[in-house]
């Protein structure tokens, strides 16, 4: 049997009158990527905002490894295995690209500063934030400062950086968004090989549809801030809902 990892129960935020989502409930099994559409506004985003812990729930419940986090810090949330890949603003540009994936994962592990533990400390994380580069195809530029990096090595690094938190949940909102043709298919392979492991369990908010095609094992369709339809893509993508919601305008073939 499958295991859940992640549920939403009910989960519902308003901003004054206006239900952005609306009585959300879901859940997300361990080897499973799913892929969340909907048209512009249909709250994709503030659905990821409610799990990540960015915003309040205004009523039900977000379940991570079967505990209620629905009060959790977003911090907390990615002690307790939720990993999500911001655009861009999780990169501190005046460092290396070593020193950020390094940052990543000693604020995770919250390494202790003994003076016999930090040169041990210091070598074992440079060997596990190369290990995370090497992964990535980034270690030729580790020493780089992050700022010289072009906008598709900074995304690969968010990636690397997602990678390094070893989370249960990934949650990547338009991975590939502001890249160009060229710079794509490395982040979406990164994310193809994620994956392999099996036991984690992979959101992903997207418009493309070759994104979609080519990673998705299922598809959740927002609109109007509730779940409209949940299944396998050739399924959802050939029901009435998706082709009244979209009706050929925001899913793009690029
Ligand atoms: N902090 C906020 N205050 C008020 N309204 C908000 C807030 N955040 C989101 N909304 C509204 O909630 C709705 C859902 O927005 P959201 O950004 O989640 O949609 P989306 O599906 O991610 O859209 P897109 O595909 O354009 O990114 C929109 O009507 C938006 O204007």
């Amino acid at each position: 049997m499958t295991r859940t990892l992640l549920e939403t129960d009910g989960l519902t935020v308003r901003f004054g009158g206006h239900v952005a989502v609306d009585a959300v409930t879901c859940a997300f099994s361990a080897g499973q990527l799913t892929a969340i559409v909907g048209p512009n506004g249909a709250g994709k985003t503030t659905y990821f905002n409610l799990i990540s812990g960015q915003i309040a729930a205004t009523a039900g419940t977000v379940r991570l490894m079967g505990e209620d986090v629905t009060r959790t810090s977003v911090a907390e949330r990615c002690r307790k295995g939720l990993g999500r890949a911001f655009q861009l603003t999780s990169l501190f540009p005046d460092l290396s690209v070593l020193e950020n994936v390094r940052l990543v994962i000693q604020a995770h592990q919250r390494k202790g500063f003994g003076l016999f533990s930090m040169a041990d400390s210091h070598v074992e994380l440079t060997t596990r934030a190369m290990a995370v580069l090497d992964r990535v195809r980034l270690d030729t530029l580790k020493d780089q400062n992050v700022s010289e990096l072009s906008h598709g090595n900074q995304r690969k690094l968010e990636v690397a950086m997602l990678i390094a938190l070893d989370p249960m949940v990934y949650m990547f909102d338009e991975p590939t968004a502001g890249m160009s043709v060229d710079e794509a298919p490395v982040v979406l392979d990164l994310i193809a090989e994620l994956k392999h492991d099996t036991d984690r369990t992979i959101l992903l908010v997207e418009h493309k549809m070759d994104v979609i095609r080519t990673l998705a094992d299922r598809i959740i369709v927002l609109h109007n801030g509730a779940l409209a339809a949940d299944g396998d893509p050739a399924t959802v993508m050939a029901s009435d809902v998706v082709q009244e919601a979209y009706m050929g305008r925001e899913l793009t073939d690029v």
